[in-house]
């Protein structure tokens, strides 16, 4: 392989190079048999592309507006926690990557940088990824926090009651970074395992439930996503109890072990939601024809994880940069071979899942 990278998964490869294996396996790994993990990625293999022809693609629009923010492409950097353990300067790269390639940020709850330290380093468009705490007010002052830093938008993250069973994080006795963000200590009695999950057990609230939406409303004026909905139940419940959006997200594969590949569970929440919020998606995005999958099936986003840490791991906001790049050519690439100029040209016609019936849909 040549030093310049031609693909985001070659990213990944210098990455693993690059990293100690603790950490390397913290942001590469997913839970106990990583069956999802595999799944995320080659659920997107199974679904071929119906291409129109003879369309003019001269000219390619992937402009679009996220909650009415203008973004350069439907590509938003899924939030990702402890980028300093992928590079020094962590989260405010990733941020000035994000700025440089005009499309919107979403920060963790669990940075290695401060929300402020974030917000002015560049002018990204955010949006913060919400844990709540047993210790609610944490949560609540750094909601307070995003809100007067100029985020957009929080991302409610519902899939992590508790954290998955990482094996490798457990072998490894992956560390819990002190965080600066929040004034808790992370430290945990010598768990033996991964001190990062006995941090999270320690501090997550796993009775967090419905009811506590009408809390979080009742906190900030930003709009709220639920991030890791699966079901049509729940999607249907989240509309009812007024989110601004639903993330159709398993964690990257790193909770729940077995759920569907997102991209497989993408129509069903979509055929749910009826056009009533906007629906995001995020889980095992590689490549522009995953993206233009995504939108096919009816996301009106996506946001893309592990590329992005693997691109700042090996070449700082450089290679975070480069990896929405190759993603966004990628996406303009395949949009011209589909006969699809614009975004909403994109439909269900140009995508076949296995599942589908044998005709033709059009
Ligand atoms: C190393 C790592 C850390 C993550 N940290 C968080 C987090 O702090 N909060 C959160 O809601 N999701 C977190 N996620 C999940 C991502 O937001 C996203 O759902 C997932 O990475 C998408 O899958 P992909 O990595 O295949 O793109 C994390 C994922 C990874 C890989
Ligand atoms: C402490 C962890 C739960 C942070 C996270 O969301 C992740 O590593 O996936």
């Amino acid at each position: 392989m040549g030093d310049e990278p031609v693909n985001v998964k070659e990213y990944q490869i210098l990455a693993k190079q690059a990293l100690p294996k603790m950490y390397y396996d913290y942001f590469a790994g997913g839970s106990e048999d990583q069956h999802t993990l595999r799944e995320n990625v080659a659920a997107f293999q199974r679904i071929t592309l119906r291409p129109r022809i003879l369309v003019d693609v001269s000219k390619i629009d992937m402009s679009t507006t996220i909650l009415g923010y203008k973004t350069s492409a439907p590509i938003m950097i899924a939030p990702t926690g402890m980028h300093k353990l992928a590079h020094p300067e962590g989260e405010v790269l990733t941020a000035k990557a994000a700025a440089a390639c005009d499309v919107i940020m979403g920060l963790s709850f669990m940075p290695t940088c401060t929300i402020e330290e974030v917000a002015s380093s560049c002018n990204a468009i955010r949006f913060f990824q919400l844990y709540v705490f047993k210790r609610r007010e944490i949560s609540a002052l750094m909601v307070k926090r995003a809100e007067a830093n100029g985020f957009k938008a929080i991302l409610l993250t519902v899939d992590t009651p508790k954290v998955g069973r990482r094996e490798a994080d457990i072998k490894n006795k992956m560390i819990a970074p002190q965080l600066k963000n929040f004034d808790m200590s992370t430290e945990v009695d010598d768990s033996g395992g991964s001190k990062l999950e006995a941090f999270a057990a320690r501090s997550f609230d796993p009775s967090l439930s419905w009811k506590d939406i009408a809390w979080l409303k009742s906190i900030t004026k930003l709009p709220v996503l639920l991030k890791g909905v699966l079901t049509r139940e729940d999607a249907v419940k989240a509309i009812e109890v007024g989110v601004e959006g639903i993330i159709v997200s398993n964690h990257g594969a790193r909770q729940l072990d077995y759920v569907p590949a997102t991209i497989n569970a993408l129509e069903e929440v979509v055929l749910a939601v009826q056009g009533r919020v906007p629906v995001l998606f995020d889980g095992g995005i590689r490549r522009g024809t995953d993206v233009f999958k995504a939108l096919a099936l009816g996301a009106q986003a996506v946001m893309v994880g592990r590329p992005v840490v693997f691109g700042l791991t090996t070449k700082g906001e450089y290679g975070a940069r480069r990896v929405i790049e190759m993603l966004k050519d990628e996406l303009e690439l395949t949009m011209a071979l589909s006969g699809c100029p614009t975004l909403s040209d994109i439909t269900r016609n140009h995508v076949r899942m296995q599942s589908d019936n044998r005709h033709c849909r059009m």
